[in-house]
């Protein structure tokens, strides 16, 4: 019997069980990915052994990982829903997809656990929320479920009307979060800077500006004009930056994603 068993090992699949692998064995991890190149590479990368089908993997594991697109949530879910025990506790990880649809595919009394990590969580810094479905759970799972995810971040437990907001917040963030690192990059490079030193000093400097809010717990303002000094440089940069529009778009951005998890269900 597998602890884990994932369906797809795709960027957030693989970024998951990196994290797992280190306080877990390769024995305790099963998969299936639809794609022979991509499971080939995964059993020599992490040495997890791939089951033949869904349906076996299912059969043979605890927590059942639902690592794919949403787009493939349905087909996924009807394929393994007759082999879905009373000891199962399936996590989701899809955008927009709520306990209620999941259990229409899968059966009322299905165990859920309704995630949205993010992948950092493959260097151990990921931001997962969660939310259990409201079925019994012992007190020694609830323990596993919540040390799953704080083997690889942060994580929070949160009400489920919640679950489509944090979607752009924590799930889609380091995107636009590398983007301003390459464009703040690209300037310096333009500027004349060496290109791996320009990622290293965006890298850390947004690294250092997070653990500043999260470990003085200060206002990111206050942070903010504790930066700009009067008459000096980075007022400058601010200054531009309100101009275009910089906080309007990412808020706008938010929204959008926001939107399309409305929709993803
Ligand atoms: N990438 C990210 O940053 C995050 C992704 N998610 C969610 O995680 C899920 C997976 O996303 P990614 O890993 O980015 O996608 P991906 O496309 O990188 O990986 C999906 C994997 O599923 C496999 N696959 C496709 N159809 C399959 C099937 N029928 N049976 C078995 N395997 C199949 C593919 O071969 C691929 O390896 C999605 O629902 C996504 O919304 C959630 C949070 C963050
Ligand atoms: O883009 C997506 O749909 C997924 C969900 C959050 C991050 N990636």
């Amino acid at each position: 019997m597998y602890k884990f068993g994932f369906i797809g090992i795709g960027n957030m699949g693989y970024s998951i069980i990196k994290g797992l692998m280190k306080s877990n064995s390769n024995e305790d991890f099963s998969f299936y990915d639809i794609s022979s190149a991509r499971a080939e590479l995964i059993e020599s990368e992490l040495g997890i052994a791939p089951s033949k089908s869904m349906e076996e993997l299912v059969s043979n594991s605890k927590y059942v990982f639902l690592a794919v697109k949403p787009q493939i949530y349905r087909v996924v879910m009807d394929s393994i829903k007759s082999y879905i025990k009373p000891d199962h506790v399936v996590i989701t990880i899809a955008p927009g997809f709520d306990m209620e649809t999941v259990k229409m595919y899968l059966g009322s009394s299905t165990r859920v656990i309704r995630s949205m990590p993010n992948t950092p969580a493959l260097v151990g810094e990921g931001m997962s929320v969660i939310t259990f479905s409201d079925d019994e759970y012992s007190d020694s799972e609830v323990k596993e479920i919540k040390s799953i995810f704080l083997s690889f971040g942060e994580m929070e437990i949160i009400d489920e009307s919640q679950m489509n907001a944090v979607v752009p917040i924590s799930g889609s963030s380091p995107a636009y979060v590398y983007m301003f690192i390459e464009a703040m990059a690209d300037a310096g490079v333009s500027m004349g800077l060496p290109r791996n030193l320009a990622y290293k000093l965006a890298s850390q400097s947004v690294l250092g500006s997070a653990k500043m809010v999260l470990e003085t717990e200060s206002h990111p303002g206050e942070l903010k004009d504790a930066v700009c000094s009067p008459g000096g440089t980075t007022i400058e940069a601010v200054t531009v930056l309100e101009e275009r529009g910089f906080r309007s778009a990412v808020i706008e951005a938010m929204k959008a994603a926001y939107s399309k998890t409305q929709k993803l269900g």
